[in-house]
Parts: C-alpha cells; sequence; structure tokens
C-alpha cells in the first residue's frame, strides 16, 4: 500500500491548495499525530508540537508564529511561500496611501451619517466635502523599508504612480535588485529613508533586529505630516510612539494591518483586519506552492523554499533513499557514508547543502536500508533527524 500522510491543518488554507495533496493524504484539525503541519498566521509558539511532525508549511511570507529555532533543532524544516501574496500586499498598500492622502475614511464616515430624508442633503455634501480634501500620489515621496517581495512590487508600483521611491534593505538579493526599477534611489539608512519620505512603507520580516524599527527615538526625524505604513508586522512599530507622535502631529496617519487595542479608534489610525494576504488569487498561490513543497519533503526528502534549511533536491534514480538533517559540522558526511558503507550499501547518489548552523544530505543507495543502519546513522553525534523514502513498488 502506498505511504498514507496526515496533515494537521491549523488555519482556513485554500481548497486550490489542498487539492494538489495526493488521496492517500489526510487532512483536518484534530489529528494527533500528524507528519507535517498546515498553517497561515496560528501562533504555534507554546503549542505542544507532536514529536511525528516532520515539516511545517506555512501558507505566506513571514514565519514569526512559528518556533523556528525548536524545529531546527528537531531537524523539521519550516517552509513558507515567497512571494505568493506580494501582490495582494502592494496592492493593500497602495490603497493605504490612497486612503491617507484622500482622508477616505472619515469622508466615508461623513456620508455614512448623512441624513438621506434631508432636503438639504446636496448642498450639505457639497459643503462638507471641503474637510476631506486631499493631495495626490504622483510627485509625493515614498520611502521603503525592505525591499524583498513585496517591497520591490511597492516600488514599481509607486514609481508607474509617478512618486519619487527611496529603498533600503542592507541584505538585498541580487534578484531583487534587479527587479527594481532604474529610478528607485538607494537610502543607506532607516535614518535617510525617514528624513526624505511623505509615505513610509515597511517590508521587513518581524525579527529580533527589527522588534521596533520605528520608535520614540526616530518617529520625530520624519516629515511634518508624514504617513506611516505596516504592513509587516505588529512589533516592528512601537505604538506609543506611534499615538505620541500623532498626537503631536507630527505623524498624519499611521496604516496599518494589525489592531490592537492601544490603537483602535484613535485618531490618525487607519486599521485593516490583517487583509494584505486575503484575496483569492493570494490564498490560491501560497497554498499551492506550499502544499507542493511539503508532498515533495514528505515523500522525497527535496527542501524548497524552507526558512532554516538550504534548497536541496536530486532527481530520484535509485529506490532507496535517506534523508538527513544535521548540524553544520565537520565530518558528518565521513561518518554517514561510513556507516553505509559497514552496511555493504553502496552510494548511487548523494548531495549535502548547508546553511548557517545546519545541513541537509540526501543519499539514494542500491539496495534496501534496514532499521539497524538508520537507527545507527540517528546516534551519530549532530544528526538531527533522519527518513527513509523508499519508493513504493
Ligand atoms: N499583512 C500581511 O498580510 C502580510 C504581511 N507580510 C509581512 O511582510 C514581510 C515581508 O514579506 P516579503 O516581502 O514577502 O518578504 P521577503 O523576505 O521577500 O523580504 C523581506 C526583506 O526585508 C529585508 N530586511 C530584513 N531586515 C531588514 C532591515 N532591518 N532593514 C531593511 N530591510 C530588511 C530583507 O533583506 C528582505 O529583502 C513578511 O515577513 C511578513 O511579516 C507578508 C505577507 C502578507
Ligand atoms: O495568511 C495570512 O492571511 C497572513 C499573511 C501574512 O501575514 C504573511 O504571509 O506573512
Amino acid at each position: 500500500m502506498a505511504n498514507q500522510f496526515q496533515i494537521l491543518i491549523l488555519n482556513q488554507i485554500s481548497a486550490t491548495g489542498l487539492k494538489r495533496l495526493p488521496e492517500r493524504y489526510t487532512t483536518g484539525k484534530d489529528i494527533k499525530a500528524p507528519d507535517a503541519v498546515l498553517v497561515r498566521s496560528a501562533d504555534m509558539h507554546g503549542m505542544d508540537i507532536p514529536a511525528s511532525v516532520r515539516a511545517i508549511g506555512r501558507a505566506g511570507a513571514g514565519t514569526n508564529n512559528i518556533p523556528v529555532k525548536a524545529m531546527s533543532q528537531r531537524g523539521v524544516p519550516v517552509f513558507n511561500a515567497p512571494g505568493a501574496n506580494a501582490n495582494a500586499v502592494k496592492e493593500l498598500v497602495l490603497v493605504g496611501m490612497l486612503l491617507a492622502a484622500r482622508n477616505i475614511a472619515g469622508a466615508l464616515d461623513f456620508v455614512a451619517k448623512l441624513d438621506t430624508a434631508d432636503p438639504e442633503m446636496d448642498r450639505k455634501v457639497e459643503d462638507g466635502k471641503k474637510s476631506f480634501a486631499g493631495y495626490e500620489l504622483a510627485g509625493q515621496t515614498l520611502g521603503i523599508i525592505g525591499l524583498g517581495k513585496i517591497g520591490c512590487l511597492v516600488a514599481d508600483a509607486a514609481i508607474k504612480l509617478g512618486m519619487n521611491v527611496y529603498g533600503y534593505d542592507p541584505e538585498i538579493t541580487v534578484d531583487a535588485a534587479w527587479s527594481l526599477p532604474s529610478q528607485v534611489r538607494k537610502a543607506h539608512s532607516v535614518a535617510e529613508v525617514l528624513k526624505h519620505a511623505q509615505f513610509i512603507s515597511l517590508h521587513v520580516p518581524l525579527v529580533d533586529a527589527t522588534r521596533n524599527l520605528i520608535n520614540a527615538d526616530n518617529i520625530g526625524t520624519m516629515k511634518h505630516g508624514a504617513v506611516l505604513l505596516n504592513f509587516s508586522r505588529e512589533g516592528v512599530v512601537n505604538e506609543a510612539a506611534v499615538l505620541a507622535a500623532l498626537a503631536e502631529k507630527k505623524l498624519g496617519r499611521y496604516v496599518c494591518d494589525f489592531p490592537s487595542a492601544a490603537i483602535n479608534g484613535r485618531p490618525g489610525i487607519i486599521a485593516l483586519p490583517h487583509l494584505g494576504a486575503s484575496t483569492q488569487e493570494a490564498e490560491e498561490n501560497c497554498a499551492v506552492m506550499v502544499a507542493d513543497q511539503l508532498v515533495d519533503y514528505l515523500e522525497h526528502g527535496n527542501i524548497q523554499n524552507a526558512v532554516n534549511f538550504p534548497n536541496v533536491s536530486m532527481p530520484r534514480e535509485s529506490t532507496y533513499r535517506l534523508a538527513i538533517a544535521n548540524a553544520n559540522v565537520p565530518n558528518m558526511v565521513g561518518q554517514i557514508s561510513t556507516a553505509l558503507a559497514q552496511a555493504g550499501l553502496n552510494i548511487h547518489n548523494m548531495v549535502n547543502k548547508s546553511r548557517g548552523e545546519m545541513a541537509y544530505t540526501l543519499v539514494d543507495v542500491d539496495s534496501k536500508v534496514t532499521p539497524q543502519v538508520i537507527d545507527g546513522i540517528a546516534r551519530i553525534e549532530g544528526v538531527l533527524a533522519v527518513r527513509y523514502l523508499p519508493l513504493e513498488a
């Protein structure tokens, strides 16, 4: 019988993505010993992640809701879907800039409160509209912090709208840099972006280095009346600093995707309910990408787009495959090969790659591997996880 796999689902995942899982896969919210977990924004910190879990698939970009370090120590890759929801977020950032520049929220509120039975309504509309007069995006300067999948798309769209764009990303990839329009000006620091831009849009992951990236020390250096857009994560911005800057009219608006007890309903706040990736297209793209990655990993050990492991793929040329997650320390490959040689197993093909502290090895051998050999490899110091993935007859 073909291998059966069980996938624990922690959030609603697009049906189009779930259909990518072969029929022998069982999915559900109450699976006790899953082979993998599929998640969107559910907080997995503090969750008792069963020992059976071999992989986690995040149908989205940010992985700050997943205990990635603890998973690395267990040799469990955490997959995400780079770029799959970037266009959806870009479009909402454009909405955010327009909401702020044209006073749309206040205007909608004004219209909702009009008395439609009032014969003076038309006059009141014409009188009232002057309170909501705004300004145009063309000619304004946008500063983008984080030029990854989303930041680059936002930069491109802003240039097409006639905006001037500054971008800051100390670790920009070569591909991202190539994708940027030539008009985007390179900033050398967050401070430089804040100094020049009327709109500042944040597109960084939430990690220790980006927590409180916008804070009481630097928010005052923004241009008077600037608009701060945060579609990244709540923790990237210090909310107390934002409220103080709004109260002093230093900051014009704070547009974000993260409502909180501190900011909701306060003047100058435009908060959306974490809607950035909530389009049918983005949900499908993310779910399809991550489901495919999970299947390839569970069945063949191939890794594509894990945030804690290198990309490692090897075509299947032999029936018998071992997939080994190990610490990136000397002599791991030597010890693994020795264990196989001592068991009389001939290596048909092998690949080993490392990324930071983690390494990953795929080994195809020419004959069946016994549980004793697998156990012997698992006991090598530095080996974190071993899986035996024979092809089904
Ligand atoms: N509101 C929503 O629904 C969504 C929010 N997000 C958030 O947006 C973040 C970015 O997403 P992507 O662009 O897809 O990720 P990405 O990984 O493609 O880009 C992130 C970029 O930030 C840069 N970066 C990291 N630290 C930085 C720093 N201190 N200063 C400047 N740049 C820095 C990285 O070098 C990278 O180029 C995600 O991590 C997530 O938190 C992503 C998708 C949807
Ligand atoms: O799944 C979602 O709606 C959240 C998307 C998001 O925040 C991300 O991809 O980082």
